[in-house]
């Protein structure tokens, strides 16, 4: 059992938002939908949902064929970047909602908001109004409105999106634990490729309405299927001709039987690493090489100082079609 999406296919007017997607994602697994800003992620993720029709292909949820089911009768979660609570409402009744309309007996309400909020760690606010919490505990709060009906399949549309770095960061940690004890199916959009790296089972790189790549953290960063995949994982820098992982390159000061020959511009220090930068004959960008301090130090990198640079032993790399003329895509994008 699974979400299966076949064949979608999705125009705004003569706009491709989504062509020809294929997707199974299994039964409790959580994936990553990840991609730059205005690539598909949320398209796809509101036609899973019911909110959004596609104009051709299917969406099967757990065996049961819901490309034409409203959305109320799909049984998803949702929780978006900017959650609306009742502001009326306490943290408990918020949560309460959609087991009172479903007109579940009281104290079965009573004991499953008692175990979501322990659940989501809010259980000291119960009483509180959603302005008296913070961004991350409303969007906790969000999370246990959206698991109390028990949904099959979980959709989060960038759901800590709003929140600065460190809240986002304690979140998606806390997102992880609780998906390990929840397991239900679950599927979020993001744009920032270390929250999908740190918390997904599996990746969707979407791309200008199409997927790039399908896989765990470690194969596309590893084993980025194409040039985009590869910068949008993470930093590149392109030496010969070959895209790699800045700290992919080897660098020594004395001559290497096929290594190519530069100069350094600078070393800075960034926290526990130094970013090298380096002039290489014939090419236009200069190569970035990240190592560790005490690396640097045995070097004794000073500006003008004569390097060797080559790809490390089994390092990722994908050759460059634009060698060093076209910027890697922007990390972060959105
Ligand atoms: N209702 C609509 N009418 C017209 N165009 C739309 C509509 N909804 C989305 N689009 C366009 O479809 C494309 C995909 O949008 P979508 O929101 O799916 O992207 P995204 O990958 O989720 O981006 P973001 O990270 O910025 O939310 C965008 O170019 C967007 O402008």
């Amino acid at each position: 059992m699974s979400i299966d999406v076949s064949g979608v296919n999705k125009r705004y007017g003569e706009f491709v938002a989504l062509q020809d997607i294929n997707l199974t994602l299994p039964t409790g697994q959580l994936t990553a939908l990840l991609g730059p800003s205005g690539g598909g992620k949320t398209t796809l993720l509101r036609i899973i949902a019911g909110l959004e029709t596609a104009d051709s292909g299917s969406v099967v949820i757990e065996g049961v064929e819901a490309t034409r089911l409203p959305v109320q009768k799909r049984n998803v979660g949702f929780v978006f970047q900017h959650y609306a609570a009742f502001k009326h409402l306490s943290v408990a009744r918020n949560v309460a909602f959609g087991l009172e309309i479903r007109k579940k007996p009281k104290d079965e309400i009573r004991a499953k908001v008692d175990e979501l909020l322990r659940l989501v760690h809010l259980d000291a606010f119960a009483d509180r109004l959603p302005s008296q919490l913070s961004g991350g505990q409303r969007q906790r709060m969000a999370l246990a409105r959206a698991l109390a009906i028990e949904p099959s399949v979980l959709l989060l549309d960038e759901p800590f999106g709003a929140l600065d770095a460190k809240v986002r960061k304690e979140l998606r940690d806390w997102l992880r634990r609780l998906h390990d004890e929840v397991h239900v199916t679950t599927v979020f959009v993001t744009h920032d490729q270390e929250e999908a790296l740190e918390v997904a089972d599996e990746i969707v790189v979407v791309n200008e309405g199409r997927v790039e790549q399908v896989g765990s953290p470690d194969q596309l960063y590893d084993a980025p299927a194409n040039e985009f995949v590869m910068g949008f994982l993470g930093e590149v820098t392109v030496l010969g001709g070959v895209r790699l992982r800045p700290h992919d390159v080897e660098m020594t000061t004395a001559p290497v039987p096929g290594a190519l020959e530069g100069r350094v511009v600078r070393a800075l220090r960034v926290g526990f690493e130094v970013r090298v930068t380096v002039d290489v004959a014939g090419q236009d960008a200069p190569v970035t090489v990240v190592m560790t301090r005490t690396h640097a130090r045995s070097l004794g990198l000073e500006p003008g100082t004569a390097v060797w640079l080559a790809p490390a032993e089994g390092a990722t790399a994908v050759a460059s079609a634009t060698p060093a003329a076209r910027p890697a895509p922007e990390a972060v994008a959105g």
